[in-house]
């Protein structure tokens, strides 16, 4: 559903230099190509050899009431670089301080490329901006000055919002010692699924070639010759395959869910990965977003606990069985409802969900009073579970399955100390999952940590396709940083003009700026919903809930919706600003183009952000011009026909409609930017700072990255940049950098 604009403010796209991504050497343009590796894995010492910092959280769990829905729970982290993670990750030694529940945030790599040097930055950047991008302003009449924010009074309505917390908490010391070398030297007897399959030996041989055999069959593509081999799916984004579920050995109560459901047949990542679990391996698995890799981990998993023998009613600590982590409290939550849909039928099997917000004491109740076998958690939080909790890490070596979604995110630094506290927790003996939709190089050696040897990798990613949905289109806009508001709300404003049933994710790059928006955006009239860290978990649950049942709502949103949740029907995503990397883009993109359906995707950068493009130069991502907001520009050239092409339904309407959009583009945006709270624009420029802070190419040259922050400042029509703590600016390594204001 591309954008519609007036004939005026059509967008004219370029598209960029496409190239084959690297994936070559595993993606053989089968529907999904896996290979055995048997390479030794690296020691965890080596591999989590820098320094780590532990993340805390609080502890929430809840109960599936025999079949009934989860109620839970959640928690947990929040991909953001909040000034206060700043300070947290600068001391790494210090004690952590328990805060609010909507405090308790995702947790991330806060301390990517913190302390390197970066000289000629700017340089770097101008030069590649002008060799690459140079024509980036043609055919823009987006030419509204800087100034015209300026000298604006700053008034505050004291309404009753959330500020800015402060800092948040801090974490605790070390806790881990270095693992042994043992760690990936993981034993090759099989438990768990293998169970299924390994009565005798030479039965276990037959199934396993029965079964190998059935998956290359099923996804196209003959192991030995890694050659495509069938062609009954041409799309290359069909998600469904023909293969039925019943076609493979599992349980009758779960394929009643399945029915249930509405699950008839496979989707490609879980018709290529079933049967290898069943055989009892190890998978690391890279399907594309929203193509049911929730169901793929999870089915297999509840057949081993269906396969356990039942535990006594007077074990005071029953194993759990099956130990799924997630990065966010939404995706927890999430995978939580959807094993509840496949455990419809199996009254006995219960799933609790472990991810704060709630008080730990209530938490430890329930999980005592309701045990269950299948656990879903997010790391900070369970490894607190595991140091707080008394009988937790004995239920946790019942474990037979650990699953890890989102796993390039989890195995990436900002979790790595949890995930090696969790995989000190659980027996070395058990199957393991690693599920994602990007798997980058690196990565792929820290799967080691938590896969036996001869693991199976499974790529549902086409060669040459990347990594993203065809259907879904993608655009970048360059806009420098004062326009950057008011093309967002043109660029709503004419989605909405076209999508009766608009469903739009707007993401920013940290909590506070994402309130910013929001409250920017409210005040502009649209009807929208924000979800971030700062929002209390019970609203971050009922607006998720809320969204993804509506049609006619946006959302403005933090990374807490980045990765795997699961809206259904999103029309558009909107990134503003810089991604953290090339992985979130893909993540966040993948909110919309889920199950096969169509989607649209725009980025808008600041031309000195225009270097995180050529991260994404495999993937079909172009050019858009941006559209003319200039009200002085418009109103010479307005007739009324101007505004006919908006799809609109009244000519009067479009009138109205069309005269707001490029008016209020700028003028509106202006007014409604004084009605946003001092304190919520104070907050969004600390965080602001803090998160370009983070970014490698931005923030090592401080003096620039200063200026590019009262650039946003301004861009808030703030006169002055606001003050910060000059205590703040020392852990931030701002301290004296011309331009900051302290205090
Ligand atoms: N076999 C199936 N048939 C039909 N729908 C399915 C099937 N399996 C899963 N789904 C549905 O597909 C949707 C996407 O699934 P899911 O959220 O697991 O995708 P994902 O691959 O994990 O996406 P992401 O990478 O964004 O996390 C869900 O609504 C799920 O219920």
């Amino acid at each position: 559903m591309p954008l519609k604009f007036p004939r005026r403010i059509q967008f004219i796209t370029y598209p960029l230099p496409r190239t084959t991504n690297n994936l070559a050497s595993f993606s053989s343009g089968s529907r999904a190509y896996h290979y055995n590796t048997s390479s030794s894995s690296p020691l965890l010492s080596r591999i989590f050899s820098l320094n780590h910092f532990p993340i805390g959280s609080h502890i929430n769990f809840s109960t599936r009431p025999n079949g009934g829905e989860t109620r839970a729970s959640r928690s947990l982290i929040e991909d953001e670089e909040e000034l206060s993670n700043w300070v947290t990750d600068l001391r790494p030694g210090s004690l952590r301080v328990h805060l609010t529940s909507d405090d308790d945030d995702d947790d991330v790599d806060r301390s990517r490329g913190r302390n390197q040097e970066f000289r000629g930055t700017r340089n770097k950047v101008d030069s590649f901006r002008e060799n690459r991008f140079s024509d980036r302003d043609k055919g823009s009449n987006f030419r509204s000055s800087q100034s015209s924010f300026r000298g604006r009074k700053e008034r505050s309505l004291g309404r009753d919002r959330e500020g800015y917390k402060g800092l948040r908490k801090q974490r605790r010391g070390d806790v881990l010692d270095g693992e042994s070398s043992d760690e990936d030297v993981k034993s090759l007897v099989m438990g768990g699924i293998g169970d299924l399959l390994s009565e005798e030996d030479e039965e276990e041989d037959e199934d396993h070639e029965f079964l190998k055999k059935k998956a290359a069959s099923a996804f196209g593509f003959d192991k030995q010759k890694g050659v495509e081999a069938r062609n009954d799916v041409k799309s290359s984004d069909s998600y469904l395959t023909k293969t039925r579920f019943d076609q493979y050995p599992l349980s009758p109560l779960s394929l009643k869910a399945l029915n249930d459901a509405g699950y008839e047949t496979m989707t490609v990542v879980q018709e290529a990965t079933l049967p290898i679990i069943l055989k009892g391996k190890d998978v690391l698995a890279k399907a594309k977003t929203g193509t049911g890799k929730t169901v793929a981990f999870l089915l297999p998993s509840i057949e081993v606990v269906v396969k356990s023998p039942p535990t006594s009613p007077d074990n005071k600590r029953p194993p759990i069985l099956a130990l799924v982590i997630c990065p966010t409290r939404e995706l927890a939550n999430q995978a939580a409802t959807e094993a509840n849909t496949l455990l419809k039928h199996h009254p006995t099997i219960g799933v609790q969900v472990v991810i704060g917000g709630t008080r730990l004491g209530l938490e430890q109740k329930r999980m005592q009073t309701n045990p269950c076998q299948i656990l879903v958690a997010t790391p900070g939080r369970l490894k607190d579970h595991i140091e707080n909790t008394p009988g937790f890490e004995t239920r946790l070596k019942g474990v037979k399955v650990l699953v890890l979604d989102e796993a390039d995110h989890l195995l990436d630094m900002g979790f790595r100390k949890d995930i090696e506290r969790i995989l000190s927790a659980v027996p070395k003996e058990r199957q393991t999952f690693l599920f994602s939709a990007t798997v980058p190089e690196e990565v792929r050696q820290m799967c080691l940590v938590a896969l036996r040897r001869d693991h199976e990798f499974i790529n549902c990613v086409h060669e040459g396709t990347g990594e993203t949905h065809q259907q879904v289109r993608q655009t970048h806009m360059i806009a420098s940083l004062d326009k950057h508001f008011s093309l967002l709300y043109t660029l709503l404003r004419a989605h909405i003009a076209d999508n009766v049933d608009y469903k739009v994710i707007v993401f920013c790059t940290t909590a506070m700026v994402t309130k910013l928006v929001a409250d920017l955006l409210g005040e502009l009239n649209l009807n929208l919903r924000e979800i971030h860290s700062r929002k209390p978990q019970s609203y971050r649950t009922r607006v998720s809930n809320e969204f993804r049942k509506s049609k006619g709502l946006i959302l403005v949103t933090s990374d807490v919706s980045a990765r795997g949740v699961d809206y259904p029907d999103v029309t558009l995503v909107l990134q503003v600003g810089l991604p953290k990397d090339r992985e979130q883009y893909i993540h966040r993109l993948g909110r919309t183009g889920r199950k096969g359906k169509e989607g649209e995707g725009i980025l808008v950068l600041a031309p000195w952000e225009e270097y995180f493009l050529s991260s994404l130069k495999d993937l079909p991502i172009t050019k858009s011009s941006l559209p003319s907001t200039d009200p002085e520009t418009v109103k010479k050239v307005k007739p009324l026909s101007y505004f006919t092409d908006l799809g609109v339904a009244s000519r009067r309407l479009n009138l109205e409609w069309g005269i707001k959009l490029v008016e209020n583009g700028m003028y509106q945006v202006q007014k409604a930017l004084c009605h946003v709270e001092m304190r919520n624009k104070e907050a969004a420029y600390q965080a602001w700072l803090g998160y370009y802070n983070s970014q490698k190419m931005i923030g090592r040259d401080k003096e620039r990255l200063v200026e590019l922050a009262n650039e946003f400042s301004r861009s808030m029509g703030l006169d002055n940049p606001p003050a910060i703590p000059k205590l703040i600016l020392g852990k931030m390594g701002l301290k004296n950098v011309p331009g900051l204001r302290a205090k």
